[in-house]
């Protein structure tokens, strides 16, 4: 069952927690027992099958067929490969490639597999009603939220991204996807905070939900706030494990450290649930880039999100308001609802700290660094020069910070650095970063895809070819205030 971290919800199915993705009334669901699983008895399955085993745990009211039928995304043709999610052994760590599905980013493991999660959602909690689905991105959600979603039966999903705020081929992937159920906002002068503020605000509206109600809608969310998110994250760091053991990287029973590049901290969040689950992992280490909230917070126990917000070259992870360190904090604070409220209040104005206790459990689970922009061009430089590797500047991010942790620690514990994306969503700036080494002089971002190619000798990812060639539906300009009345006007009026 799942359960409020607010304590003010209760003893609610799996079906119950996806199909509202979040709390209504505040907070987020989180399962209220977790299941132990020995990685042992997953050795010799496939990703669908370890997938099936990971999750069936966490949604008891669902048939075990029918999750079967669900996992079955990892294995027909949808990830490139053999393998979904591939441990590449680079020097002495490994990169854990979690870009090889439909839209080249880590979130399509997750955005496959959620909209099927949501239909047997509906069908146990008998919703007739169609779904809206409202995603807020800062570049990678959204299109495999798009991809994910577009021409489901009985769903419709609005995208909205920061207008300027993502990357060009990320806007592009957007706005050229296709579907009749599809609706991408740019939203013009605002970043992701404010798209995913007024995007919880329109869930936490009881007058908006009663109105859509009258049409037969109800709302619904793809971002990792929902459950249905997250859950199919954690498949992926037993997944990595396995092949750790089966590439002999690792000893049975040693323990992995993993790297993290971190946004909405859903992905280290999953992280920490596999860990939860009996995985054995060492450290989990959290890489920001220069919007370094969470690397502030693990060295004071004050979350200020109230600072100066920086557009940078990693801009999935340009948010400075993490939805899911709600679900890390309820379980650092021992499960302690009224701390989470009351923190929650107060972030309300920017800002909240948490106790010493608390504090120093967060210190002992997690490791926390950051990069600026110059350190994260360096590093796709310096990892290209060691390794002949091309990291994202996301994946840079965690790359660079995973260096520092090892300077500080010299820990020697096999690391797995969870590499979020595909380089060449962000050529024009990979390719910056290597200019030493390639001679192409590449005047637009599809250019520089082609570059980057030529330069590694890689495919360009099949969702990103002929992008450029593709009929756009351009994005409708929105102000962040406005984007309530939007959805009025698209749906309700
Ligand atoms: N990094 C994200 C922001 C939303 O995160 P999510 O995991 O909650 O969907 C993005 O690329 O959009």
């Amino acid at each position: 069952m799942y359960e409020s971290t607010r304590g003010n919800l209760y003893g609610q199915t799996a079906s119950q927690a996806i199909t509202l993705g979040m709390v209504p009334g505040g907070g987020l669901f989180v399962p209220s027992t977790f299941p132990n699983l020995n990685w042992q008895d997953l050795q010799g399955l496939t990703y669908g099958e370890v997938a099936k085993r990971v999750m069936m745990p966490y949604l008891s009211d669902f048939s075990e067929e029918a999750v079967a039928e669900i996992v079955k995304v990892y294995s027909d043709g949808r990830f490139d490969g053999e393998d979904p999610a591939p441990l590449v052994p680079v020097g002495n760590f490994g990169v854990l490639e979690l870009w090889h599905g439909p839209t080249a980013a880590f979130k399509d493991m997750a955005l496959q597999v959620l909209p099927d999660l949501l239909k047997n959602s509906l069908k146990h909690f008998n919703r007739e009603e169609d779904v809206l689905i409202l995603v807020a991105t800062s570049g990678d959600t959204g299109k495999a939220a798009l991809e994910g979603f577009k021409d489901r039966e009985g769903m419709h999903i609005v995208v909205f991204y920061p207008a300027g705020g993502v990357s060009p081929v990320q806007e592009r992937q957007m706005t050229t996807t296709e579907g009749l159920n599809t609706h991408v906002v740019g939203v013009v002068g605002g970043n992701f905070d404010q798209c995913q503020t007024a995007v919880k605000g329109i869930f936490a509206s009881d007058t908006l939900k009663t109105q859509l109600q009258e049409k037969k809608l109800i709302f619904s969310s793809a971002n990792s706030i929902n459950w249905g998110r997250l859950l199919p994250q954690i498949v992926y760091y037993y997944w990595a494990y396995l092949q750790a053991v089966k590439q002999g990287t690792i000893t049975p029973e040693g323990k992995i450290n993993v790297v993290v590049p971190t946004g909405n901290f859903g992905n280290l969040q999953a992280a920490f649930y596999a860990k939860r689950m009996g995985l054995p992992i060492n450290r989990i280490i959290c890489a920001s880039n220069s919007n370094n909230v969470l690397a502030d917070f693990f060295k004071t126990g004050v979350y200020q999100s109230q600072r100066p917000f920086f557009q940078t070259i990693s801009p999935s992870m340009d948010i400075l308001v993490s939805s899911n360190f709600e679900r890390f904090l309820y379980e650092m604070s021992g499960r302690d609802s009224e701390k989470i409220q009351s923190w929650y209040n107060a972030s309300n104005q920017g800002e909240f700290s948490v106790d010493s206790a608390t504090l120093k459990e967060c210190q002992a689970t997690v490791y926390a660094g950051w990069a600026n922009e110059e350190e994260t061009l360096q590093t796709i430089a310096s990892s290209y020069e060691d390794y002949r590797y091309v990291f994202d500047p996301h994946t840079a991010v965690a790359m660079k910070v995973y260096e520092d942790y090892l300077s500080a620690t010299k820990d020697q514990t096999f690391t797995v650095i969870a590499s979020t994306a595909s380089p060449f969503k962000f050529s024009s700036n990979v390719i910056r970063a290597l200019a030493k080494y390639s001679n192409s002089n590449c005047s637009d971002e599809w250019e520089a895809l082609a570059g980057l190619s030529q330069l590694t000798g890689w495919k360009i990812p099949l969702g990103l070819q002929g992008l450029d060639k593709k009929p756009e539906k351009k994005a409708t300009p929105c102000s962040p205030e406005g984007i309530k009345e939007l959805i009025k006007k698209m749906f309700i009026e």
